[in-house]
C-alpha cells in the first residue's frame, strides 16, 4: 500500500476554489481568462522593474554577493537584445558600462539569458582564469555545424582536455610551428607576387583578398598538409573558399534564437537553420575528401587573423612616420636579404610594438570572441557573486581604451611597449590582462604563437618588400564591422611602391 499518496497533501485544491472566489461556474470565462493574463502581465513588469539587469537576473540573483551587480534593465522580455544585435557590441557595452558605473562587472540580460561584462583588467583574469569558467555557451549555430565536439566549444572535462592535448603537441608546440616555416614562406612569397601584379596592372592593390588567401593555406597547409592555388579557384579550392565564408558569416550572424529559445519557430532571418543544413554536408564531404587523401585526422579551426593584418597596415599607412621606423629597423636588421626568417623577424622589436599597438587598438575579438560559462556560483575579489549558469564576456576593446588603464589610449605609440623609450615590455599571450587579445586561463588560445608569428612575418614582408601609401581617391576608413572578428568595415586599398627596386 502507498502511503506517501494517503499522507501527501493536495496543492492543486486552489485551482477549485478559483470558481468560488471569482463567482463564476466557468473557469473560461473571458474576462477571467482577460483578468489572469493582466495579472501576469502586471506581475512580470513589477518583477522587470524592481530587477537591475533585466529579467533574467529575477529573484535577486545579481545580489547575491556583499556587493550587487548592477546594470541596465533593458526591455521587458527582450532585455538589451536590441541595443546589442545591431552596430557595434564592445563599444555599446562600453558606453553602457560606464553610465551604470559598472566597469568592473555589468550585469544585463539578453533575452532569457543572464549575462556579465567586464571591463576591468583585475575582475578579467579573475574570470579568465577561474576553474569555474572554463566552459562556453555554445550558440545554435556551432551546435548545428557540429562544433559543440570542438575545441573551442567542448565543454571543459577529458574530451576538451585530450582535443587541447593534441592540438598542442601536433599543431601549435614551437617544433612545429618551425617546421611549418616554409609553408608560410611560401604562402608569403606567393603574396606579394600576386600584390605585385595588381599594383602593376591596377595601380592600387585590395590587401584582403591576398591576405585571405595566405591566410586559408596557412591553416590548410598546417593543419591538413594540403596548399591552393587561390588565384586561379577551382573546384576543390572553390568550395574551400566558399565553405569558410559561409561558415564565417553563419558563426558570426547574431542569432536572436540563442537569447530567445522559443522564436527558433517563428522567426530566423538570417536563414540560420537552412544554411547549416546545407552546409554541414559540404563540410563532411570535403573533409573526408582531405583525410581520405593524407589520412590526417586533425582538428580544424581557423581565425581570421588576415583581417587583423589589414588593420596593421591601414595603421601604417595612417601613421607614415611610424611606417619609416619600420623600414628603417628592416634596413638595418635585415638589409637587402630576401630570407626573412621567423628567427628574423623576432629580432624587429620595433615591429613588434607596432603589432601589440594594433592589437591594442583594433583587438581582432573585443569581446575575445568566445564567451565563458559559469559552471557554479563564482565569488569575486570585489564581493560580486555571479551565479551558475551565467555568460560571461570580457570586453578588451573596453579596457585596451581605458585611459585609466592606458595613457592617452587613442593615439598609435608602439613606443610605449619599448623599454629602451621609457615603456613597458607587454606580454600580449595573457599574461598581462590590460592586454589579453588572445583571452587567458585554461581556454586561452592554443593558436597565439602561430598567429603572432604569421602575422609578424607577413608584416615585414609586406613592408620589405613595399612602401604603402594612402590611394588618395580612397582614403584610409577605419570604421569598423563586427562578425566573427571585428573588421574594417571598407577593406583597405591602398598602393604598394616596390622598394629596393
Ligand atoms: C590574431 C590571431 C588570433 C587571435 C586574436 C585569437 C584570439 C582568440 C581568443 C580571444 C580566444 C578565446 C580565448 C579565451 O576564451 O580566453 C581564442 C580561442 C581559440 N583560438 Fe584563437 N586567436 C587567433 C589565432 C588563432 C589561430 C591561428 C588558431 C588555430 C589555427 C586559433 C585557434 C583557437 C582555438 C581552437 C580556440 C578555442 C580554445 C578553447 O576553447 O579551448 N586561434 N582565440
Amino acid at each position: 500500500m502507498d502511503f506517501t499518496s494517503i499522507n501527501s497533501v493536495d496543492t492543486n485544491w486552489w485551482v477549485f476554489t478559483l470558481p468560488a472566489i471569482v463567482e463564476t461556474q466557468n473557469l473560461f470565462n473571458s474576462w477571467l481568462l482577460i483578468s489572469v493574463f493582466i495579472a501576469f502581465l502586471c506581475v512580470g513588469l513589477l518583477t522587470w522593474a524592481v530587477s537591475t539587469g533585466g529579467l533574467a537576473w529575477k529573484n535577486g540573483r545579481n545580489q547575491m554577493g556583499s556587493v550587487p551587480i548592477l546594470g541596465p534593465r533593458g526591455l521587458p522580455l527582450f532585455g538589451c537584445l536590441f541595443s546589442l544585435s545591431c552596430g557595434l557590441a564592445h563599444r555599446t557595452l562600453a558606453s553602457m558600462a560606464s553610465s551604470f558605473r559598472a566597469k568592473q562587472l555589468m550585469a544585463l540580460s539578453l533575452g532569457s539569458t543572464p549575462v556579465v561584462v567586464t571591463s576591468d583588467p583585475i575582475i578579467a583574469r579573475e574570470i579568465l582564469t577561474s576553474p569555474h569558467f572554463a566552459n562556453r555557451p555554445i550558440k545554435h549555430s556551432a551546435k548545428s555545424l557540429m562544433f559543440s565536439r570542438a575545441i573551442g566549444f567542448a565543454p571543459n572535462g577529458s574530451y576538451w582536455r585530450l582535443l587541447r592535448r593534441i592540438a598542442s603537441s601536433h599543431l601549435f608546440a614551437p617544433k612545429r610551428i618551425a617546421a611549418h616555416e616554409s609553408g608560410r614562406q611560401m604562402d608569403c612569397v606567393a603574396m606579394l607576387r600576386a600584390i605585385a601584379e595588381e599594383q602593376s596592372l591596377n595601380g592600387v592593390v585590395y590587401l584582403r583578398k591576398h591576405l585571405q588567401a595566405a591566410a586559408l593555406n596557412n591553416i590548410t597547409g598546417t593543419v591538413f598538409g594540403k596548399r591552393y592555388d587561390m588565384e586561379r579557384l577551382r573546384d576543390e579550392a572553390k568550395e574551400l573558399h566558399e565553405i569558410v565564408r559561409e561558415g564565417f558569416e553563419i558563426l558570426g550572424a547574431f542569432n536572436w534564437s540563442d537569447y530567445l529559445p522559443w522564436l527558433k519557430c517563428f522567426y530566423d532571418p538570417f536563414r540560420i537553420n537552412e544554411r547549416c543544413s546545407v552546409l554541414v554536408p559540404r563540410i563532411r564531404k570535403l573533409v573526408k575528401q582531405i583525410i581520405r587523401e593524407h589520412q590526417l585526422k586533425d582538428e580544424k579551426e581557423l581565425l581570421d587573423d588576415s583581417a587583423f593584418v589589414d588593420w596593421v597596415m591601414a595603421e601604417l599607412i595612417l601613421n607614415p612616420d611610424v611606417q619609416v621606423k619600420v623600414h628603417q629597423e628592416l634596413d638595418l636588421i635585415v638589409g637587402n636579404k630576401i630570407d626573412l626568417t621567423d628567427v628574423g623577424v623576432a629580432k624587429l622589436k620595433y615591429l613588434q610594438a607596432v603589432i601589440k599597438e594594433t592589437l591594442r587598438i583594433h583587438p581582432p575579438g573585443p569581446l575575445l570572441s568566445w564567451a565563458r560559462l559559469s559552471t557554479s556560483d563564482v565569488h569575486l575579489s570585489n564581493g560580486m557573486v555571479v551565479p551558475a549558469n551565467t555568460t560571461a564576456m570580457v570586453n578588451m576593446w573596453a579596457i585596451t581604451h581605458d585611459p585609466t588603464v592606458w595613457e592617452e589610449p587613442l593615439a598609435f605609440k608602439p613606443e610605449r611597449y619599448l623599454k629602451s623609450q621609457g615603456g613597458a615590455d607587454v606580454d600580449v599571450r595573457g599574461v598581462d590582462l590590460r592586454l589579453a587579445p588572445f583571452g587567458a586561463g585554461r581556454r586561452v588560445c592554443p593558436g597565439k604563437n602561430l598567429g603572432l608569428v604569421t602575422v609578424s612575418l607577413w608584416v615585414a614582408k609586406l613592408l620589405h618588400r613595399f612602401e604603402w601609401v594612402q590611394d588618395i581617391s580612397n582614403p584610409v576608413d577605419l570604421s569598423e564591422v563586427l562578425n566573427l572578428s571585428c573588421e574594417m568595415k571598407n577593406p583597405l586599398r591602398a598602393v604598394a611602391v616596390p622598394r629596393n627596386a
